[in-house]
């Protein structure tokens, strides 16, 4: 590690650095930062982009005493390194290491948590409203980049610090970019405030100008309503300033020095203050700075070249998500697609460019994307909306109250579902089958591979109502495809091993994992049946009480919490049925946040490996005195 860094014993020496020590201190920090994530994997571009801010603002505020709010904090590595983390920051994302995002339980100086986008406004401005009930006077930053300003919460919450005039800060670092190219009217807005001088003229000038207008007494009304039509043509802007907001800027975001000026003056004014800050994703790192949206997120990779260290040969579900919806959608033009601004995260780009005119990505907009699937439904067509599990969870009521109750023909395709890994507690997708289950109307599947999910898709848009297809995140299992996508019937289960001393009832990603244990299982003279549910709802029935009666030992495999889950629904089926006094185990995440760490530790953490899972198998069925076996015949 090089020297400032090095020698950087408290934040507080920021403030003491002068410009040109504050210089090369971001130049080490960046070294280190490529170095770390290289290794780790992380979220590269968006950390290189904000170095010198990071290093402004911590020269102008206080903190931990004053407050400083990372939205998505995805941005958040340059704060944590001088903020006590430094040495441990080669711990990044791993398990038991530092997280990659802002939490409170690992530095006083996270002043709030976060991994999902655009809360920093709204988190702020309570912390502001709660230093004021209790009559303290420190400073409270957002920090939110242009992505996140798309959000809809981002708007609800400047709507609101707009009305209650608390003193707080709020930064905008606007570099374009939200993971892929920024959309939407609000990203035209600020590429004008950046490019168009009339804009960023000083705004003290322009008042001047406008003060010098003549209003002659009859020509009052109209004067001051020519003045607000200039005002709005010239003022900086003018936006935020209408929603009660003082705007300073747009500033270089690599010059510290200026950056440092603005921010001062911002802490000074009373009320909220946005500060517009321009910055380039990636900066210093040229593969980043040349492939910002590949650099986002990235695993470990080649320093020299920008190369990803590890390519898997077999394709992803997500790919194979993506080039089967471009087939369906060549052969029916009423299939749509819809992204919440993440297009390359969903598999969508290549739909985007094939199909302009049938593909919308919203921004950062989870709630209006299934809203407007739900229009796009009513309107006859059938929109595939993708998204990650995790994300699905900000537009519940829409799902629920825009979508089921009107029963609409809307496809969720839901990646990245169970554990992600190394991105940790925010973004684990472990909740969807729990939080989808309980709505009427809704279906709910998962495939056993890659082959299955391209099925499901097909079955999924030729479906006339609500469907749900949730798939995990990474490489599928390499298994030969089909040509043909087929339709399968609704509710019906595959069974892909007999036996009769106990039943393996699995769904999607653990069918394998259930496949593999019987293999050993009957190595050991155990005869498990293996059966795949295909449906957490609705559930095969008549299969899953077959097969459960006649091994009289039920163990159900699935990667989501156990509480509310396929485990849970299949032993309410008993339930209902007269059969709980069956021997059953579930197999599942416990009610916990899980961390970060690689998906292989994590599953294994929870028991979910094949190893873990024979065993658990093998002493249950070694319990003595148990007679729950009861045979039925099929019906
Ligand atoms: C609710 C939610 N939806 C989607 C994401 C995925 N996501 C993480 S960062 C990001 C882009 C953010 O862009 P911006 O705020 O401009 O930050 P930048 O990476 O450009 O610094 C997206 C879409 C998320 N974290 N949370
Ligand atoms: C910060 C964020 O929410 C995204 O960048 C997320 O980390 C992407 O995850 P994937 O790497 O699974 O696409
Ligand atoms: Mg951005």
């Amino acid at each position: 590690m090089s020297s400032f860094l090095k020698q950087l014993n408290s934040v507080r020496d920021i403030r003491t650095m002068t410009y040109s020590q504050l210089q090369e201190l971001a130049g080490e920090i960046r070294r280190e930062i490529i170095s770390v994530v290289s290794r780790n994997g992380g979220h590269l571009a968006p950390n290189l982009g904000v170095v010198e801010l990071t290093l402004a603002i911590h020269k102008v505020f206080n903190s931990p005493v004053d407050r400083i709010v990372w939205d998505v904090g995805h941005q958040s590595y340059v704060h944590k390194m001088i903020t006590g983390r430094r040495d441990d920051f080669r711990t990044l994302r791993q398990f038991g290491g530092i997280s990659g995002f802002p939490k409170p339980a690992e530095s006083a100086h996270d002043a709030f948590g976060a991994g999902h986008s655009s809360t920093s406004i709204s988190a702020a401005l309570g912390l502001a409203a709660a230093r004021d009930l209790k009559g303290e006077s420190n400073a409270v930053v957002a920090v939110i980049g242009d992505g996140a300003m798309t959000g809809g919460m981002a708007f609800e919450a400047l709507n609101h610090a707009g009305h209650l005039k608390k003193n707080m800060v709020v930064i905008l670092n606007d570099n374009e970019m939200s993971i892929d190219h920024n959309v939407g009217a609000m990203s035209g807005y600020l590429a004008r405030l950046r490019t168009d001088p009339m804009y960023t003229r000083g705004k003290e000038d322009l008042e001047q100008l406008l003060r010098k207008i003549p209003i002659g007494s009859a020509l009052l009304r109209l004067g001051e309503r020519l003045k607000d039509s200039l005002k709005y043509l010239v003022v900086p802007g003018m936006l935020f300033e209408e929603l009660g907001f003082i705007y300073l800027g747009p500033v270089d975001g690599h010059d510290i020095k200026a950056m440092t000026t603005i921010l001062q003056q911002a802490k000074s004014k009373k009320g909220p203050v946005l500060v517009h800050v321009l910055t380039k994703k990636g900066k210093g790192y040229r593969p980043a700075e040349k492939n910002p949206d590949k650099f986002h997120g990235v695993g470990a990779f080649y320093v020299a070249t920008g190369e990803v260290l590890e390519k898997s040969d077999t394709p992803t579900y997500t790919e194979i998500f993506g080039a089967t919806l471009m087939k369906l959608a060549h052969q029916d033009e009423k299939i749509l697609a819809i992204t919440a601004a993440m297009p390359s995260g969903t598999g969508l780009t290549k739909f985007s460019r094939a199909f302009p005119g049938r593909f919308f990505d919203v921004g950062i907009a989870e709630q209006h994307a299934v809203t407007l699937a739900a229009g796009l439904a009513a309107g006859g067509y059938h929109p595939v909306v993708a998204i990650y599990s995790t994300f699905l969870q900000r537009a519940y009521d829409q799902v629920l109250h825009d979508v089921c109750l009107q029963n609409l023909p809307v496809t969720f395709a839901i990646d990245r579902a169970g554990i992600v890994g190394n991105d940790g507690a925010s973004h684990q997708g472990i909740f969807d089958l729990s939080f989808l289950r309980p709505i009427p109307n809704m279906v709910i599947m998962a495939p056993k591979d890659e082959n299955e999910l391209q099925h499901m898709l097909a079955t999924a848009v030729y479906h006339q109502g609500p469907l749900a297809l949730r798939y995990p995140r990474g490489s599928g299992t390499g298994c030969l495809m089909d040509k043909e996508q087929k339709i399968l019937p609704i509710g019906k289960a595959e069974v892909i091993r007999e036996g009769t001393d106990a039943t393996l009832l699995a769904i999607g990603s653990m069918v394998h994992v259930a496949e593999e244990a019987a293999k050993i299982l009957a190595a050991r003279g155990v005869k498990a049946a293996v059966i795949n549910a295909r449906f957490v709802k609705p559930l095969d029935e008549k299969c899953i009480l077959y097969y459960a009666e006649m091994s009289g030992k039920l163990f159900t495999l699935e990667e989501n919490v156990l509480q509310g889950g396929f485990g849970s629904a299949v032993l309410e089926l008993l339930s209902a049925r007269g059969r709980g006094g069956l021997l059953t185990h579930q197999f599942g995440i416990p009610d916990t946040f899980v961390e970060h760490g690689s998906p292989e530790l994590l599953l294994a953490r929870y028991g979910l490996t094949v190893e873990q899972v024979v065993r658990v198998v093998g002493e249950k069925l070694a319990k003595k005195n148990y007679s729950g076996k009861l045979r039925l015949a099929p019906n």
